[in-house]
């Protein structure tokens, strides 16, 4: 099955995206029957390129890594370039829009008009972008199915480690009484750099370098990101919306090193948790913020830009999952796991 793309920004997760697509190819199709084309990438200081019949996908790569601009794109002549990210999700051809434009943790957009405009126009939507189903979950959800399209997210929560579809799938039967996790890479990453003797601002440097910090790290610094992310596995487990009202929110901003050595003295870490506590059917209270945690705590041992989420449940007693929750490659591969869903929805006997 051949299913055509289009990428709304084309930043750190797009190029990732793309670079697993050209190394996969074969891969994909012999496994999963699954050939994925790439028609059209449109971003907003690199460019836009449309081809009906797919891009070349290096080449591709060559424009933008080499000469910042996707319109250097010359592979083909029957191209369209210039197209708006409205242009591309109405006029391309493309069966799935992959928005992975950035964050806003105020309003959502640029992404929440993208995730509309693509299910208006009878397109799927795949997404990394956290504002659109931190605030909009049950609409947009409700549009998709309303249109008959697909709307995966699962790389909203924990990048390219499956925390979305682990509680409903896997761990389904269970009741989950509480979710406590650590769920920023940037801020985990910083806190153990500050363990190991790094100044607060050199460790928030190397996470924007590494590609783990949002375009404006202020929103993993002070907890936003967790809040947006606290919000997504409230909807998604629960079927419990939370504002962002609902979840009190306090960042690491604030913590110092004298404050992590102490801890330390006294056999503890600082981590920027998030808790969600169900407290009876249809209720539930959540927070983030840092705690001192025990270092045989379950979650003391996670470091880096390691993410990891405890699953309290009624039956199997807590799961843990653990993995990357940042990280290009890693951030790529969670809109991959999305499009194969997508395919095996699309083409049930492949399930
Ligand atoms: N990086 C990570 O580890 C993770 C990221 N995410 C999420 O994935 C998304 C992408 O992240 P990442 O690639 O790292 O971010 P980047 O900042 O690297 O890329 C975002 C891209 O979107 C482009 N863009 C902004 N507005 C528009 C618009 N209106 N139309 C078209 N393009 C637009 C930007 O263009 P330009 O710069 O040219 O202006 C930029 O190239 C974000 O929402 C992020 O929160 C989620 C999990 C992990
Ligand atoms: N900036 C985020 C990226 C993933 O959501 C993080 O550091 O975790």
């Amino acid at each position: 099955m051949s299913v055509k793309v289009a990428l709304i920004g084309f930043g750190g997760v797009g190029q990732a995206f793309a670079e697993i697509i050209q190394d996969k190819q074969q891969e994909l199709l012999r496994v999963h029957d699954l050939e994925v084309e790439i028609v059209a990438v449109s971003d907003v200081m690199k460019g836009a390129v449309y081809r009906r019949e797919g891009l070349d996908i290096p080449h591709l790569l060559q424009c933008v890594k080499q000469l910042g601009s996707v319109e250097a794109y010359s592979k083909h002549k029957d191209i369209v370039k210039g197209w708006s990210s409205l242009e591309t999700i109405v006029q391309s051809e493309a069966d799935v829009i992959i928005e992975v434009t950035y964050t806003d943790v105020k309003t959502g957009e640029p992404a929440l008009t993208h995730c509309h405009k693509a299910f208006e126009t009878g397109k799927s939507v795949i997404t990394t972008n956290k504002g659109p189903v931190a605030l909009a979950y049950t609409e947009l959800l409700e549009k998709a199915k309303k249109r008959g399209v697909f709307f995966g997210f699962e790389g909203t929560v924990m990048s390219g480690t499956p925390a979305l579809r682990l509680p409903l799938e896997t761990l389904t039967g269970n009741n989950i009484k509480e979710i406590r996790g650590i769920l920023n890479g940037t801020t985990n990453y910083i806190l153990t750099s500050m363990e190991n003797g790094m100044e607060y601002p050199e460790a928030l440097q190397k996470a924007q370098t590494l590609g783990y910090a949002e375009a404006d790290p202020t929103s993993d610094v002070e907890g936003y990101d967790v809040r947006y992310k606290t919000a997504i596995l409230s909807n998604h487990v629960w079927g419990i919306p939370l504002t962002f009202d609902d979840i009190p929110c306090e960042g690491i901003s604030k913590l110092t090193a004298e404050d992590i050595a102490e801890a330390e003295n006294n056999g503890e870490k600082w981590k920027l948790i998030a808790r969600i506590t169900q407290n009876g059917p249809g209720n539930v209270s959540a927070s983030v913020k840092p705690e001192r945690i025990k270092v045989d705590d379950l979650l003391a041992g996670v470091s880096g830009a390691t993410n990891a989420i405890v699953y309290e449940c009624d039956l199997s007693g807590p799961i843990m999952l653990t993995g990357a929750g940042a990280g290009l490659k890693e951030t790529g591969f969670s809109l991959l796991i999305d499009l194969i869903h997508y395919q095996k929805q699309k083409q049930p006997s492949k399930i």
